[in-house]
């Protein structure tokens, strides 16, 4: 969903218009609103912010609150509605999610000081942030265990790639720094933003309105669209630099033009919604477009990789292994999973680390528990950067700097492989004192807040101690005072007490209240405040303790503030450090928890090389198998392991293709999938469920499974599945993995049929790479007779008294037939639909099924759209222009399956049959 537009600038009167019934308040609202176009303005009002105007509206139907009034602007009512600043955040959230963005308005001075300037002067107040949904930072806005990423995209001139422009993008997360660059072009960007998962995507105005890409926005949460020049390439540079606080960017690497320009966006955008603060960002750290493994969207969802087709994290593959500990973690997991590494190297480093904690159980133990104590670092690091911080960040920080060190102590005392080695060398470079300093300052109980005040610990900073006890001494005072009052006056009942209007006061019953009215206590006692049972007074004395004791509670809470800064500047000087200790924590947390995924689930190091290889022995599929075991879902037993062999026989340079049949519900699709996550898994650095596993690296992998329709896009379920196998078919390479799943299911038979044998035989000569093709259509496995590389396989099911048992065992050759009906039975269909589908079943098979096998195997040449010369025909080709095959192919013309009862199909059948023995 795009983000709602809100008043445009326009829409409401701009200051120079407001006449003089305008009221001061409501010109400044109409000046600060129109300075910020394409929000709603929250606008600070004592403890609400205000919403006014069409904001009003929107703000209420989305949040669900009340619509008042108030006042009148230009002799109309005013529409307001007001969220009060406590539950700020909430409201925020829930506007946010709803695609708006919002500018939150503050009073930038004392009321008092406002007050100086005349009865009818306002308040000054200004935007001191814009919030949208990839510039959050606050852990109530945020899910912990997700990025929350913001990704521009840059298109420059270049005269080069499909359509002669050069694409980049460039991704951050501001709420933990990380920062990198990629180029792609127009083909990959669904799969580039699809792996990325921005929260918000940064556009230029013309890109955004171009047709070709409104299906590409519609896919996202939130698309903002610029104008030119905040993806001007010139400035974009000098921007950066800006940012990062370097003279040139010599140091960062050599970027593309188009890759500075989506990174200038970026930058300019933060510096934009966060009004000159600046988070930690790391540098940009370029990408290139082969190290990961590319996955479109389609395959993404299919696979339920991060979020199931519901779009929950229960169920996918990656809630199914995640076993960090820590929010930095389980983000990190994430990513590693929605990109597999190309690089067998790199892979062979993340398999080390993992192997290691693996076997030393206790190390692994010692780990996980430290790491369970750590806070998020970064988040609260980009908190404090962004001085939205509270004592518990600070404290945050602390913590997990002393946990990262004695970490580091953990993994150092024996020797380990690159990746722990450097995790732990970065933790143990840390400056301790940072830490000692924050622990020493900080107490163990923190407010949320630091304008409450009360988090410095007693000991740190004598000047605070002698604050304080002047306060607390005064609080003494007013207790002995209420003392004396009562022995004074007799009263026994009286009270002092404190409210935020009156400040201290003298409080007796109304029995009680002509006492003090009376000589002598009249000269000490000034009435204030009459009440429903109660009499309030003040004295001099009162007065003056009241002074006092306010004036060093607040210069306690100004020190702490002061002391506040200057532990947050410390922490912001070492904030790379902190940063990379943060990464360092990460990496340590998804290595532990991937071991003990590991070694708890029975999961293999596989082999990951060049080679182009993909066998694997005892293969599970994870999540499956969980579900089995954990849920009992099925009362058949736990999860049949399979092998799955798809590597080039000899002296071919290309891999298998497995055709799979079987009955319906047999495993086939389990089987497929299970193959694809273990790819992912692999080259995600994560051991493998199987006995053993070896795998060439997958540079692409597709999959096409399961049917579902794309109704907003105007695609039926049909439509859906052809544009996706297009894809596949267009982009395979010999490095791919391609997983299809029952292609031309959604189409009349013979139309069916004829697609999934085009689309085999292409995979197969064309882009010959790795492939599971699943089927209901048995006649395709003829096709292996003549296709080298194309292996049957069958799911084994055991008939018992009509019942089909499902043995969920994958083994070579092919199924006979479906058990469709066994399986409608088992649903529940009704008895006599059943019956029914028996008897007609019967019927189609007497006729003979072998008819199009037959034309498999004789009578069409194999795939003659290559670009290599055609192979020499058979005898009974086609191309002979065989007068049989032109009746045939005559009658085959006057059919139209769609529209033909299943006793029409039939007839058409026995026609056919007969025009080709010539009849
Ligand atoms: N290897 C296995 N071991 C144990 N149970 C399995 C296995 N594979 C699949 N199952 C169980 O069988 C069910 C059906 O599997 P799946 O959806 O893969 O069948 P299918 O052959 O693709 O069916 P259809 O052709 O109807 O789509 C799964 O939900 C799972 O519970």
């Amino acid at each position: 969903m795009n983000a709602p537009q809100t008043t445009a600038p326009d829409e409401t009167p701009p200051p120079a218009t407001v006449e003089a019934r305008v009221t001061p308040m409501m010109a400044q609202y109409v000046e600060i609103k129109t300075a910020n176009p394409g929000s709603l303005l929250f606008y600070r009002m004592g403890d609400f912010y205000e919403l006014f105007f069409e904001d009003a509206e929107l703000a209420s139907r989305a949040l669900g609150i009340v619509l008042t009034k108030r006042g009148k602007h230009q002799g109309e009512d005013i529409p307001m509605c007001g969220v009060p600043v406590e539950r700020a955040e909430e409201y925020l959230n829930k506007l946010i999610l709803a695609g708006y963005r919002v500018a939150v308005c503050e009073q930038i001075e004392d009321p008092a000081e406002a007050k100086k300037r005349g009865p009818k002067s306002v308040v000054k107040r200004d935007v001191i942030r814009l919030v949208t949904p990839g510039t959050l930072t606050e852990d109530a806005l945020l899910d912990a265990r997700r990025e929350n990423v913001l990704a521009a995209l840059a298109r420059v001139k270049s005269g080069e790639g499909e359509d002669g422009y050069a694409y980049a993008l460039a991704f951050a997360d501001i709420s933990t720094g990380s920062f990198r660059v990629a180029e792609t072009d127009a083909l990959r960007l669904s799969a580039d933003l699809a792996r990325i998962e921005p929260a918000e995507l940064l556009v230029p105005d013309a890109i955004y309105d171009e047709p070709a890409f409104k299906p590409i926005w519609r896919a996202l949460p939130a698309v903002t669209p610029l104008p030119k020049d905040s993806f001007d390439g010139a400035g974009a540079e000098r921007r950066i630099a800006g940012f990062f606080q370097v003279a040139t960017l010599d140091s960062f690497g050599v970027f593309t033009r188009a890759e500075l320009a989506a990174a200038g966006a970026v930058v300019a955008y933060i510096e934009r919604t966060q009004l000159g603060a600046r988070p930690p960002l790391n540098r940009p750290r370029r990408e290139s477009s082969t190290d990961v493994m590319v996955i479109d969207p389609a395959t993404r969802a299919n696979l339920e990789i991060l979020r199931t087709t519901t779009g929950d994290r229960a169920g996918s593959l990656c809630a199914a292994i995640d076993r960090t500990v820590t929010s930095a973690g389980a983000r990190l997991l994430g990513r590693r999973l929605a990109e597999p590494l190309t690089d067998p190297k790199r892979v062979a480093d993340r398999f080390d680390a993992v192997e290691h904690l693996a076997s030393e159980t206790s190390l692994r133990a010692d780990l996980r528990a430290r790491l369970a104590g750590a806070p998020d670092l970064a988040r609260a690091l980009s908190r404090v950067a962004l001085g939205r911080a509270g004592p518990r960040d600070l404290a945050a920080i602390g913590r997990g700097l002393t946990e990262g060190a004695a970490m580091a102590g953990l993994i150092a005392a024996s020797p380990a492989p690159l990746e722990l080695t450097q995790a732990a060398g970065v933790l143990a470079g840390i400056d301790p004192s940072l830490a000692e300093m924050l622990q020493s300052a900080l107490d163990d109980e923190l407010p949320l807040n630091r304008r409450d005040g009360g988090f410095i610990r007693p000991g740190y900073h004598a000047d605070l101690d002698a604050t304080r006890a002047l306060r607390d001494e005064s609080r003494r005072v007013v207790a002995a005072l209420e003392r004396r009052y009562v022995e004074e006056t007799g009263v026994r009942a009286l009270k002092i007490r404190h409210n935020a209007v009156l400040g201290y006061y003298v409080e007796v019953s109304q029995q009680n209240a002509d006492k003090l009215r009376e000589p002598p206590f009249d000269a000490i006692f000034l009435h204030r405040q009459t009440m429903a049972g109660a009499m309030r007074f003040t004295s001099t004395e009162l007065a003056e303790l009241e002074a006092k004791i306010s004036s060093a509670g607040d210069r306690a809470l100004a020190l702490e503030q002061r002391l506040f800064d200057e532990l947050a500047s410390a922490v912001l000087d070492q904030a790379d450090a902190i940063r990379a200790c943060a990464e360092a924590l990460a990496v340590i947390d998804v290595t532990a928890g991937l071991a003990k995924l590991a070694v708890d689930e029975c999961h293999v190091r596989p082999e990951v090389d060049d080679g182009l290889d993909f066998y694997i022995e005892g293969g599970r599929h994870p999540v499956v198998e969980q579900a089995l075991r954990q849920e009992r879902i099925s009362s058949g037993g736990p999860f049949v392991a399979n092998d799955c062999d798809l590597s080039p026989p000899e002296r071919a340079r290309a891999g298998r293709i497995w055709l799979v049949t079987g009955p319906n519900m047999a495993g086939k699709s389990t089987f497929l999938r299970q193959n694809a996550l273990i790819a992912i898994l692999a080259q995600a650095g994560a051991f493998v469920p199987a006995k053993a596993a070896r795998i060439g690296v997958v540079d692409r992998l597709f999959s096409r499974v399961g049917a579902a329709d794309d109704l907003a896009r105007g695609r039926s379920t049909f439509m859906v599945e052809m544009v996706e196998t297009a894809a596949i078919l267009n982009q395979a390479t010999e490095r791919s993995l391609v997983i299809l799943d029952e292609i031309g299911r959604g189409t009349a038979t013979f139309d069916g049929l004829s697609i999934a044998w085009a689309s085999l035989e292409h995979l197969h000569e064309s882009n010959r790479c790795r492939g599971l093709f699943a089927t209901h259509f048995h006649e395709l496995t003829a096709l292996s007779q003549r296709l080298a590389r194309l292996v049957n396989a069958t799911v084994k099911v055991k008939e018992w008294e009509g019942e089909v048992i499902f043995l969920h065992e994958v083994v070579p050759g092919a199924a006979d037939r479906s058990y469709g009906i066994q399986v409608a039975k088992l649903a529940g269909l009704p008895h006599a639909v059943v019956e029914r589908a028996r008897a007609v079943l019967t019927e189609l098979e007497s006729a003979d099924r072998a008819a199009p096998t037959q034309r498999i195997l004789d009578d069409l040449p194999l795939f003659a759209a290559l670009n290599r010369p055609p192979p020499p025909a058979p005898a009974s080709s086609v191309a002979k222009a065989d007068p049989v095959a032109e009746a045939v192919k005559t009658t085959l013309a006057g059919i139209d399956p769609d529209e033909m009862t299943p006793r029409e199909a039939l007839e058409a059948l026995y026609k056919l049959k007969a025009a080709a023995k010539g009849g």
